[in-house]
């Protein structure tokens, strides 16, 4: 392990997978020291020793001032501000490992991850909530066009850092921030959030119309309706609409939907390819989120009355149950008659996510509420 420089300001990251470890790299090159905390002792040592995680992050060196250890409280001794990044149905379970060594410490909790947990629909945020029982304000995530293995090359980056508390969220993107990688922020936890768990679902469909050899406008139409579809559920349930326009929605949107390097996009071209689900999910040696995802997203829209063809279709994919090739910017069962470009059910009379964002802005301005800061100004 590496010897500590005790001038700097420590902080740990549990989770040392490809964007754990990269995140690490990004707060080290910040000007932290940083524990990661590796599930597999081969791993820490790997990190600790060599500066390298080959099986995630091939060819990357790590910086001097991260290092690695697969005991939990040693991670965590003195650190500063606490990043997770583990795949969002293991969250639960780690936290509870977690609590005991966090509760006489007021540091951040900030959630790298973009999913939401199976059983309960939860994002993670509120998954870190109930676990570690604390109070919100010490809750942030981080979410935004990024790409593992292009930060961990220093290909500059944006991204966002969210949190209900303003003062949070500035700590956070402060530590979490250096040449290559600039952090922006807001109080929009909600739509930070399913910013990233919703543009994985609709980058699956763009894997999967990629897979069958559909072109460029088919990929351009799956986009533009997902974006809308993103944005209908996420300001049902208190999102900005601004903010999926932000880096966490459309930003993350259009690099998840165009790169190679996503999980997502991958697992989606494996079905659109011919692959059944059990295979897709043998061939993916890293996490793809958006396949845990699907169901609990729809449980989720069902309850609140928001139609989403797009990531309905892929439900239909995964389950066997449509051809990839049927795929399309709309449901195949949709009746003859044409529908308004803006939202999917933005019909007059209440049931549109505009009206609703409008009834809660006219809200907030009756109550003196605040708004998120978006990271477009
Ligand atoms: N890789 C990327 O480019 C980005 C990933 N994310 C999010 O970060 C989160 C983590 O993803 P990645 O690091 O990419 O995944 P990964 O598959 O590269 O790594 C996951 C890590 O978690 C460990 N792990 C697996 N099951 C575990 C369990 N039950 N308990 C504890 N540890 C366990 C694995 O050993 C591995 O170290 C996901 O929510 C993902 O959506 C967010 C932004 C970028
Ligand atoms: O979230 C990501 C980029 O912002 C990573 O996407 P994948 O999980 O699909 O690789």
């Amino acid at each position: 392990m590496s010897r500590r420089d005790a001038s700097l300001p420590r902080v740990a990251v549990i989770g040392a997978g490809s964007w754990g470890t990269t995140f690490g790299k990004i707060l080290a090159d910040g000007g932290a020291h940083v524990t990661m905390w590796a599930r597999r002792p081969e791993l820490a040592h790997e990190i600790a020793e060599a500066k390298r995680n080959s099986e995630y992050l091939p060819g990357i060196n790590l910086p001097r001032t991260m290092t690695a250890t697969h005991h939990l409280s040693e991670a965590l001794e003195g650190a500063e501000q606490v990043y997770l990044s583990i795949p969002s149905q293991a969250v639960r379970q780690n936290l509870k490992a977690v609590r005991p060594l966090v509760t006489r410490t007021e540091a951040p909790i900030v959630s790298l991850m973009k999913g939401v947990e199976r059983r309960t629909g939860l994002r993670m945020s509120q998954v870190i909530e109930q676990e570690l029982h604390c109070d919100p304000a010490r809750i942030a995530v981080a979410s935004g066009p990024n790409l593992a293995l292009e930060i961990a090359r220093e290909q500059p980056t944006a991204a966002v850092i969210s949190s209900t508390s303003q003062e949070t969220a500035e700590a956070v993107a402060r530590r979490a921030r250096n040449r290559y990688f600039r952090t922006f922020v807001n109080t929009d936890v909600i739509g930070t959030e399913f910013g990233g768990v919703l543009k994985n679902l609709i980058a699956v469909a763009i894997g999967i119309v990629d897979g069958v050899g559909y072109g460029e406008n088919t990929k351009a139409s799956i986009i533009t309706r997902g974006l809308v579809e993103m944005t209908d559920f996420a300001v049902a349930f208190g999102a900005h609409p601004e903010t999926l326009q932000g880096l966490a929605g459309l930003g993350d949107l259009i690099a998840t939907c165009q790169s190679p390097l996503s999980r997502n996009n991958t697992a989606g071209r494996l079905l659109g390819q011919g692959y059944r689900f059990d295979d897709v999910v043998k061939q993916m040696n890293q996490t793809a989120e958006g396949l845990a995802s699907v169901a609990p997203i729809l449980q989720l829209a069902r309850e609140v009355g928001v139609q989403m063809p797009i990531v309905e279709q892929v439900k239909m994919v995964l389950d066997g149950t449509m051809n990839p090739k049927d795929i399309a910017p709309h449901l195949t069962t949709d009746d003859d008659t044409p529908k308004g470009e803006r939202t999917q059910n933005g019909q007059a009379g209440g049931g549109g996510a505009l009206w609703r964002s409008l009834q809660r802005a006219l809200d907030q301005f009756r109550h003196g509420g605040r708004g998120a800061a978006g990271d477009r100004s």
